[in-house]
Formats: structure tokens, sequence, C-alpha cells
């Protein structure tokens, strides 16, 4: 774990390198926040990410949550999942799924994904599998613009659990 005056002391590569998958597989999102040092805090660097992704065009919204992976879908089962993503899904109890809620979420995800054009993204730290898969369903009835809103902000959800599983949460400097 780094407190926030290492991180600040850290150069853009080996910043990239420790925060580049805080959003999966979009390392943009931490070298475009890099100029913005010194941070005060974790909860700072995370609000810099998030106004990051809320300054994108929806085309780009859509392609940060296409660079997610489905929830216990293919690259889950190859286990070629990212370490944060494997631990994530783990967490969800995603790996312990009957093969009947398997293959609902399996279905649910086709859906989701043939109507929106990107996948489903939900913080699955904070929801055990029996809420995914209820969310999953209910979301389907969503439109595509509140998807695209709701999604971006699991997206800062992981972030932040992410960030705070590299950076000490030191609430003295706030
Ligand atoms: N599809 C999806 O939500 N994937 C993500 N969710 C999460 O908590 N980690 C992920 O990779």
């Amino acid at each position: 774990m780094l407190n926030i005056s290492l991180v600040n002391e850290l150069n853009y590569e080996d910043f990239i390198s420790r925060f580049g998958n805080v959003v999966e597989h979009c390392s943009i999102c931490a070298a475009a926040i890099w100029r913005n040092r010194p941070f005060r805090d974790v909860r700072h660097l995370h609000q810099e990410i998030c106004s990051f992704l809320d300054l994108l065009p929806d085309t780009g919204k859509e392609g940060v949550l296409r660079l997610h992976p489905d929830l216990a879908g293919r690259l889950a089962e190859l286990g070629s999942l990212t370490q944060e993503s494997t631990a994530e899904q783990k967490a969800a109890g995603l790996d312990t799924m009957t093969p009947g809620e398997k293959q609902l979420l399996r279905e649910t995800n086709i859906k989701y994904r043939e109507k929106f054009g990107f996948p489903f993204v939900i913080c699955a730290r904070q929801n055990k599998k029996e809420a995914i898969l209820k969310g999953i369903v209910e979301r389907l009835e969503h439109s595509a613009a509140e998807e695209l809103n709701i999604g971006i902000e699991e997206v800062k959800k992981i972030c932040l659990l992410r960030l705070l599983s590299i950076v000490i949460d030191d609430k003295s400097h706030m």
C-alpha cells in the first residue's frame, strides 16, 4: 500500500504501472490525470478520474464500458480476466453459481449487449450474485441513455475500490 505522498512522487511510468487498471483496460484514465498532481488523498485521485470519465463524449463512455469483461463470461471461464476482475467476480460469489444461475446470467448478458451495444457493468464487490442477477434483469428494461449513465457510475465504484486497495485512505489529510 502507498501513502499519498509516495503516490505524488511516482514518475509517469510508475504511476501507470500502479494505476493503469483502476478503470479496467483504460490506462488512459490514469495517464490523463497524472498532470493533476499533487493529489490531496485517495478521494481526490478518484474525483479526478470521475471528472475525466464525465467529460468523455457518449462514444467514449460506451468504449469504457465495452472494455469490461462479461461477468462470469468467456474470459472468466478461460481464466483470462485481469487479476482485479477475477478477485471482484469471486467476491460476488460468481464462481459458485449453480448451472441455472450461470445460464440465466449468460442469456441476460447476451440480451443486454444486443439491446445496448455494450456489456452489463456492475460493481461486483458491492453486490452478491443474487443482486447481480436481479439487477441485470431489471436494467434490461432501461433506455440506452440510462444504462450508459448507470454503467459509468458502476465503473466509478469499481475504480474507488481498486484505488483503496493501492492507496492508504488517510482521513487525517482530508
Ligand atoms: N461486467 C462487469 O461488471 N465487470 C466488472 N465488474 C466488476 O466489479 N469487475 C469487473 O470486471
